[in-house]
């Protein structure tokens, strides 16, 4: 079928109809492309489609630096030039607050700000994980592919920060051949760095149990030279893995990054983003939206190690951070001792169960995919706060959630700023801004 791609989706495909206007998800095609491709799905609202031949390439349509885009999951947008991806991401977030949240389009085109993005669009990101496949009885590790059941054997990955190219293959390389002599029993492999503090932290993912330390630690630290080896043990049935204990084997046992003109100290299993560069462009415009003064007092709730707390805790004069992950609280507490910040109070829990009983001045929330619990923005609802930062890694729940702030009436929108935290990809963080309606 041949077929022109009129939009990318929030996903790796592109958009296209046919000539009776039926949605056609194409799989390897960008804005722009008109490509004849083989339908391999139909359903009664879409069809999927795999492109078979790329007939008139897009004018977007660019070379990307490795050839594994389109097999490997990691950068699905990376044959889309930038400037077509962030009008995509804008266009998308655009979309879903008019389809999920039912703002108008005067509503839209008031709140919604131009995309923002740090300098690197590739070499970005502090962090890869690599994922063991056994391969006609070979071990070896590899990226996830764009099916997650294939691992795909890569020597670099061009995503990753520029300043280690060797790392992904150094690391890779050494535990296929540690894990070919003997079962690591290794479930993911996590490589984070930082070209700001050269911290580059190789962390192994295995169930409990025994494990060869000093023969790892060993390997890994002749072929990469890491400033920390750390093992996470996990225990609990494939799909609700929990982390049973966290162990250096050798080093710091934990990396650490620069970011907002002061430093964070993080596990391996704690969220951090992964583009350090684009986070500090979500700090400031929460810091913007927020403006909080000397005698604030503030909530952070989400707050994981600490990416918003310690710079509101710069600025304000009390903040209570909630944080459910165990991992994570603790590297804040160890944050806040390391900045010399006492005027925080770290709170380990479920962010509605432990909602802050304080007489709030300004509040960020920064949920996981899922977005907010309805309980959570009637706990908002009844603060003193005067404004609310919102950072969302999902368009569909932000818009979703930002309607339910307004249909319960103390808050209004202000301003939805996309931000381009991960070039080559579909994501995108928005930051909104809600002040009292
Ligand atoms: C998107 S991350 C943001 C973390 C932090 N604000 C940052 O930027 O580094 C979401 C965080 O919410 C935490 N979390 C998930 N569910 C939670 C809940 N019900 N209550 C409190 N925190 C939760 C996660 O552990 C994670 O650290």
């Amino acid at each position: 079928m041949k077929l022109t791609v009129d939009s990318m989706t929030y996903g790796p495909d592109g958009l296209a109809r046919t000539e009776d206007g039926k949605a056609v998800f194409v799989s390897g095609g960008v804005v722009g492309d008109v490509v004849e491709a083989d339908v391999v799905s139909t359903g009664s609202s879409f069809d999927r489609a795999v492109v078979s031949e790329i007939l008139e390439p897009s004018n977007q349509r660019v070379q990307a630096p490795c050839p594994f885009v389109g097999i490997c999951g990691g950068c699905p947008w990376g044959n889309l030039s930038m400037d077509a991806q962030r009008a995509a991401k804008e266009g998308n977030l655009r979309s879903t607050l008019r389809r999920i949240g039912r703002f108008s389009d005067e509503e839209v085109d008031a709140i919604v700000k131009p995309i923002r993005h740090a300098k690197d669009a590739w070499g970005y990101r502090n962090k890869v994980e690599l994922a063991p496949s056994w391969d006609n009885n070979r071990f070896r590790l590899g990226m996830h592919g764009v099916d997650p059941d294939q691992i795909i054997k890569v020597d670099s990955c061009p995503l990753f920060e520029k300043k280690y190219p060797r790392a992904v293959k150094a690391v890779a390389g050494a535990l296929s051949y540690l894990g070919n002599s003997r079962d690591l029993g290794l479930e993911r492999v996590g490589i984070r760095a930082s070209r700001r503090t050269k911290a580059l932290e190789i962390a192994l993912w295995t169930p409990t149990g025994a494990f060869p330390r000093a023969q790892v630690s060993r390997v890994l630290t002749d072929a990469v030279h890491p400033t920390s080896v750390v093992r996470v043990m996990s225990k609990g049935d494939r799909r609700a893995r929990k982390v049973a204990g966290v162990e250096a084997l050798a080093g710091e046992g934990s990396w650490t990054e620069k970011i907002a003109d002061g430093e964070m100290r993080l596990s391996a299993p704690s969220f951090f983003q992964v583009n350090t560069a684009a986070a500090e462009i979500l700090i400031q415009l929460v810091m913007d939206a927020l403006d909080p003064g000397a005698d604030d007092v503030a909530i952070d709730l989400y707050c994981g190690a600490g990416t918003f707390t310690l710079p509101l805790a710069r600025r304000c004069a009390y903040v209570a951070a909630v944080e459910a992950y165990g991992p994570a609280i603790r590297d804040l507490r160890r944050n806040l001792e390391i900045a010399r910040l006492d005027n925080v109070d770290p709170i380990g829990g479920d962010a509605v169960r432990e909602f802050p009983d304080e007489d709030a001045d300004v509040l960020v929330v920064d949920p996981p995919r899922a977005g907010l619990d309805p309980a959570a923005i009637d706990l908002i609802a009844a603060t003193s706060v005067r404004d609310v930062a919102y950072v969302s890694c999902d368009p569909a729940t932000l818009a979703r959630d930002l309607r339910r702030f307004l249909d319960e009436g103390t808050f209004k929108v202000v301003s939805a700023t996309p931000v381009d935290l991960f070039p080559q990809t579909f994501h995108c963080e928005t930051v909104a801004h809600l002040t009292r309606a």
